[in-house]
């Protein structure tokens, strides 16, 4: 028998908004059902029915109404009462149309540790149930009074034994427990009723709390997801795969936004199980014309747009290498390091030229992604917009591109200060949004996630994300601030670099600083540490004191970096050198670098009024 078409559903409580904000949103990207979250029907000025009409129109059907609470396992008048509360539940389901209610495990005083009365108890309400042509999902909370676990609810579902009994497996509760999933495996896939997906940090807290405020969608957080679906959809399941994802941010913020992150999310797990998943379930999981992605092979060139940028790429060793022959784009080089720089908008990177052998299929790639497309008038090679604004361009590694460029007059000078390419880029990201850039820049470029560092910065705590493909052709380092709170914090809005490589850190630092480069002086106190934590030797010291060279070390090797002012306000320049395969990215240094930028701009900040 062939399993019908993978169906993708979420729950309205993922999305912000009113009952039709929601749905539309759900609609618009391109969901196929909903899970009716109770309260949203509650606070709803449309009657069952008109919602059932409005999710027709959107189409979008209602595969699961939810939660019905604190059921089984209780005295037999509050028995009576539940059996009437749910009654008048099937009535509003079979308006909505619904047919499949949860029931998720009692957290109810009245409850009794008893699995014979809870068995018993949900058999009565699933033949109730299956009169109306409903079915009852049976969903064990990670906080259940006493069913806790995926396989205490599967024993109490097996006891009740009812064709409308069946179990709802929601991965937090189960991950978060830690459950081995292999149990899931002797579940017959016909007695799955439903299949609720979401990821979340790991975080050391009440599961109720980490529940209810940080769930997060599948891949932004550090649950294998992949494995679970892979468990369950080899059962035999053949529902829905569900998101539910309960989170404070995602409550407040643009619900049609959300959406897309939480479809873009299904569309990458679903890869992620077709290519690793058991055999018999790659097939069902495959997402249509999401292209594979071929390794990139680097960095063509970054876009800036900065005050000025000229002086200092010149003093940064950098040459004037052509002039775009349509637009106001200027090219500089120095090694495989191009910068190219757009005149005329706001200071920001604007682009990441990203090099690959297939750039038309790497744009359909992250468009299967949901990344927006890119206006031609910026680039003519194929181009996406990443959520975060910044334009992703797919070049081929020949540089056929760079044919654009009229060189400027022949003759010009050659001053390389011995950079040889780009490392990695850095921007800073919305909180907001940051867990799902994330993922769309690994999933769309073919990054794996390096491990995550938070660090204390002088205006706050910061998280760096990096990630970066196999053979760290492309690096890219996103941070955030974890709070922004009030008005004391400097102006600097969301800082930006470029890092770029030199096989000789201090021979680049000593050429720059000839030829006036503006590098940015870091403090003694820095130095005194470094000495103390790793016992360098003392020329090697003082050679990184008298060129502000920062230093870090990992179990791999050494790395060696430095910093220039920022360029107007919030962009600027590194250098950096990776000695024996250092794998980081000198975060612990971040905080001097934040300070010494800080110090900079208040010692040259015009003069108040
Ligand atoms: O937090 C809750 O109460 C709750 C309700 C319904 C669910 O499906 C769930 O996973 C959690
Ligand atoms: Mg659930």
């Amino acid at each position: 028998m062939r399993s019908p078409e993978l169906r993708l559903d979420i729950a309205t409580v993922c999305l912000s908004g009113t009952l039709d904000d929601k749905l539309a949103a759900a609609a618009a990207a391109g969901f196929d059902g909903v899970e009716i979250f109770e309260n949203d029907l509650l606070v709803s000025t449309w009657a069952p029915r008109e919602i059932r009409a409005r999710c027709g129109d959107l189409g979008l059907s209602i595969d699961l109404y939810q939660p019905f609470r604190d059921f089984e396992a209780v005295p037999p008048d509050v028995f009576e009462a539940n059996l009437r509360r749910a009654e008048r539940k099937f009535d509003v389901m079979q308006q909505l149309g619904a047919d499949t209610m949860l029931v998720c495990s009692s957290v109810s005083p009245d409850a009794v540790d008893d699995d014979d009365l809870a068995a018993e108890q949900l058999h009565e309400l699933a033949s109730r149930a299956g009169e109306r042509g409903i079915r009852i999902a049976y969903e064990a909370l990670a906080w259940g009074r006493f069913v806790n676990t995926y396989e205490h609810s599967w024993r109490i579902v097996r006891r009740g034994d009812h064709p409308a009994l069946g179990l709802c497996l929601d991965s937090f509760h189960v991950l978060s427990k830690g459950s081995d999933i292999a149990g899931i495996r002797v579940i017959p896939g016909a007695k799955i009723f439903f299949l609720q997906l979401a990821d979340a940090p790991k975080l050391r807290m009440d599961v109720l709390q980490w529940s209810r405020h940080h769930r997060l969608f599948p891949g932004q957080g550090a649950f294998d997801l992949s494995t679970f679906v892979g468990t369950v959809a080899a059962t035999g399941y053949a529902g829905p795969l569900s998101l539910e994802v309960f989170n404070d941010v995602f409550r407040q913020s643009d619900p049609a936004r959300t959406a897309a992150d939480a479809m873009r999310s299904l569309v990458i797990l679903r890869e992620d199980v077709s290519n690793t998943g058991p055999v018999q379930v790659r097939e069902r999981m495959r997402v249509a014309d999401l292209s594979t992605v071929s390794a990139p092979a680097g960095y063509a060139f970054v876009e800036l747009a900065a005050p000025a940028p000229a002086g200092i790429l010149a003093a940064m060793g950098f040459v004037h290498i052509g002039q775009h022959n349509t637009r106001p784009i200027q090219l500089w080089q120095q090694g495989d390091a191009r910068v190219a720089v757009r005149a005329g908008v706001s200071e920001r990177i604007g682009a990441l030229g990203v090099a690959t052998s297939e750039p038309l299929v790497a744009a359909q790639r992250a468009k299967r992604l949901l990344a927006s497309g890119m206006s031609d008038v910026d680039y003519d090679d194929p181009a996406v917009t990443a959520p975060d604004g910044v334009g992703i361009v797919f070049v081929r590694p020949e540089g056929d591109w760079m044919a654009d460029f009229t060189p400027p007059e022949p003759g010009m000078v050659v001053n390389t200060c011995g950079i040889t390419g780009i490392d990695h880029i850095s921007l800073t990201e919305p909180f907001d949004d940051f867990d799902q850039i994330a993922l769309f820049y690994r999933a769309a470029l073919g990054l794996e996630p390096e491990p995550e560092a938070e660090f204390a910065a002088p205006f706050g705590l910061i998280r760096s994300r990096s990630a970066s493909d196999r053979d760290r052709r492309i690096r890219i380092a996103l941070n955030v601030a974890t709070l922004r709170r009030g008005h004391w914090a400097p102006a600097v809005l969301d800082p930006q670099h470029i890092a770029f490589t030199s096989d000789d850190v201090v021979t680049t630092a000593m050429a720059m600083r000839a030829l006036g480069a503006p590098l940015l002086d870091i403090p003694g106190n820095y130095y005194d540490d470094l000495d103390a934590r790793f016992a360098l030797p003392p020329e090697r010291l003082d050679l990184l004191r008298s060129y502000s060279l920062l230093y870090d070390r990992d179990e791999h090797g050494e790395f060696l970096h430095f910093y220039t002012h920022m360029l107007g306000s919030r962009v600027f320049f590194e250098v950096v050198q990776r000695i024996d395969g250092y794998a980081g990215y000198g975060v612990v240094n971040s905080p001097v670098r934040m300070a010494a930028h800080r110090q900079f701009r208040l010692a040259n900040a015009p003069a108040r009024e």
